[in-house]
């Protein structure tokens, strides 16, 4: 294999930063593919034409997405599975048994590996449990959230990213809620057999979208102690406020010192779920290469955007990596 493990890399370099890609979601969308769907950014792979048609449209657009995430210089890239759980998929498709299931993730992980070359780290990514049903930014799972079988939902699209050599890592994105992210950290190897991270989604004021600070988030996980599943590598945040997703990676740092830490925050617009669309960034926003130095100095490993920030950015993000080696 042409390249090391996040973890050793992580480990070898201890200033090394990374450079995650963009919104695929939001970046698809920008490029011409309807992504209003209940598999959201993983419907152009339900369609056998993307497979079978060697003039797919969808297929170029994948394609170009990813071409300029690595020319913008990302060395991190992720796969385009953030609403394929085995739930969404069978109650929205015409696949329904595991095993078509297992076949169309090996299909996209592949795909996306030839896309992206043998040399840079490809994130196995799945959707928090709220992205099935739109919670992930309200963190609202019910009246009855411990009684969730978070296992069962996840178990498919874990045991399969599991077991393909070509993801090096997995990606839980937007976690909002405190019991998805205690069951997930519950889960020990025979669970989760390769280097993981989890992405919390936060309010701008810093509080885990159900209220739960990063304090108390700290505590759980230093309780935890030796039962601590030694494949989980990075913990950060995703998809938060651009303007203050610095503060709260900040607020997580000094809570976690000595843990490698993950930020990519969306692009600063914010997305209205009612009328379904993205309104516009705040009048001041800082720039990434202010935001990258402030992630840098709260111990952020690894550094992308997520909705609506496209290779323009990461090319951004790339710079200012760059320029602060050594900051
Ligand atoms: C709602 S956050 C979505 C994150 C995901 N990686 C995507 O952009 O496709
Ligand atoms: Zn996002």
């Amino acid at each position: 294999m042409a390249r090391q493990s996040i973890k050793e890399y992580l480990t070898n370099n201890p200033r090394g930063v990374l450079v995650l890609d963009g919104g695929q979601g939001t970046e698809l969308e920008n490029r011409g593919i309807k992504v209003a769907n209940p598999v959201w950014s993983t419907v152009p792979f339900i369609n056998e034409s993307f497979w079978l048609d060697p003039a797919s449209k969808d297929r170029e657009i994948v394609k170009s997405m990813y071409s300029d995430f690595l020319r913008s210089g990302a060395q991190v890239l992720m796969t385009i599975t953030y609403q394929a759980s085995f739930k969404s998929v069978s109650e929205n498709t015409r696949i329904q048994t595991l095993s078509e299931y297992n076949d169309l993730l090996t299909k996209i992980v592949s795909f996306s590996r030839e896309c992206i070359g043998d040399d840079k780290w490809l994130v196995g990514c799945i959707g928090a449990w709220g992205a099935h049903n739109c919670s992930e930014f309200t963190g609202d799972y019910g009246a009855t959230p411990e009684k969730i079988d978070f296992l069962e939902y996840f178990k498919p699209q874990l045991m399969n990213f599991n077991e393909n050599q070509d993801l090096d890592i997995i990606g839980f994105e937007t976690v909002p809620n405190f019991h998805e992210l205690k069951a997930i950290l519950s889960w020990d190897t025979s669970i989760i057999s390769k280097p993981f991270f989890i992405g919390l989604s936060v309010h701008e004021h810093g509080v885990l979208r159900d209220g739960t600070t990063m304090h108390e988030i700290a505590e759980f996980i230093k309780s935890l102690g030796p039962k601590m599943n030694p494949n989980f590598t990075l913990l950060g945040i995703n998809c938060v406020s651009y303007n203050h997703s610095h503060d709260i990676l900040e607020s997580l740092h000094k809570e976690m010192p000595g843990f490698p830490l993950i930020a990519y925050p969306n692009s600063g617009e914010v997305y209205d779920t009612v009328k379904k669309i993205w309104n516009p960034k705040e009048s001041q926003m800082l720039a990434w290469d202010d935001i990258v130095e402030r992630y840098i100095n709260s111990g952020a490993r690894i550094i992308g955007g997520c909705c609506r920030t496209s290779p323009k950015d990461i090319q951004a993000i790339r710079e200012a990596v760059d320029r602060c080696d050594g900051c």
